[in-house]
């Protein structure tokens, strides 16, 4: 395969070839749950807009969620850390990542988010968490004094969740007068997301 283009129209044509020939192929199989097209593509529009370049991925599965923020990575300068915990999806994971030719803007990391999240030192200007939605509360407050002062930290299907964690990091980022919060229509579900105001 020829080497990867570096950020640039060559590489927005490759990554959009390799997007159109996998669309209808992303959500198959039990688990894998890959985000939504369009969730995805508010999160890349928000990496892009707000010049966001630290970005971390929690749960990245095949890799969908970190393919869009790592896109956006190439526009801003950034760099996607993306961590999935089974190995086999990791691996078509960087299988796809090396086809669409943003290898190079993601580090993708094998292992427990639990442990990771912690040990990252961060800061970080966007989150996607999007791995053990239980965790949720956890992963905030592993994570909260880690965001720069203009960060973004997007979780996708909260609003109707009835999961303890989820509710509880609901709460707690409404409630931090640090952050204000907008809930995004996915088309097929919602994508709540918080910024910071600084
Ligand atoms: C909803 S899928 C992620 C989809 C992905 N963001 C995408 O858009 O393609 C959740 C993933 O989180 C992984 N996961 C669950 N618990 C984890 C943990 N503790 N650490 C790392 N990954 C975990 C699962 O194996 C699964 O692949």
């Amino acid at each position: 395969r020829d080497a990867a283009p570096t950020a640039g129209p060559a590489l927005d044509a490759r990554v959009q070839a390799f997007l159109d020939s996998k669309r209808g192929e992303w959500r198959r199989g039990v688990n894998l749950w890959n985000v939504p097209e369009g969730g995805a593509r508010v999160m890349h529009d928000l990496v892009v807009q707000r010049g966001h370049r630290r970005i971390l991925d929690i749960g990245t599965s095949t890799g969908h969620s970190a393919l869009w923020l790592a896109w956006a990575a190439s526009k801003t300068g950034g760099r996607v850390t993306t961590i999935e915990i089974d190995p086999g999806r990791h691996a078509e994971a960087l299988r796809n990542f090396r086809e669409a030719g943003l290898d190079g803007f993601i580090d993708a990391r094998l292992g427990d988010a639990h442990e990771l999240v912690k040990q990252l030192p961060g800061p970080w200007d966007f989150v996607f968490q999007d791995a053990d939605k239980d965790w949720s509360l956890n992963y905030w407050n592993a994570l909260k004094d880690k965001l720069s002062p203009r960060a973004c930290y997007a979780v996708d299907h909260v609003m109707h969740s009835r999961s303890p964690g989820i509710r509880g990091f609901v709460e707690s980022a409404q409630g931090d007068a640090r952050f204000e919060h907008r809930v995004h229509d996915m088309g097929g579900g919602d994508l709540f997301v918080v910024c910071g105001k600084g």
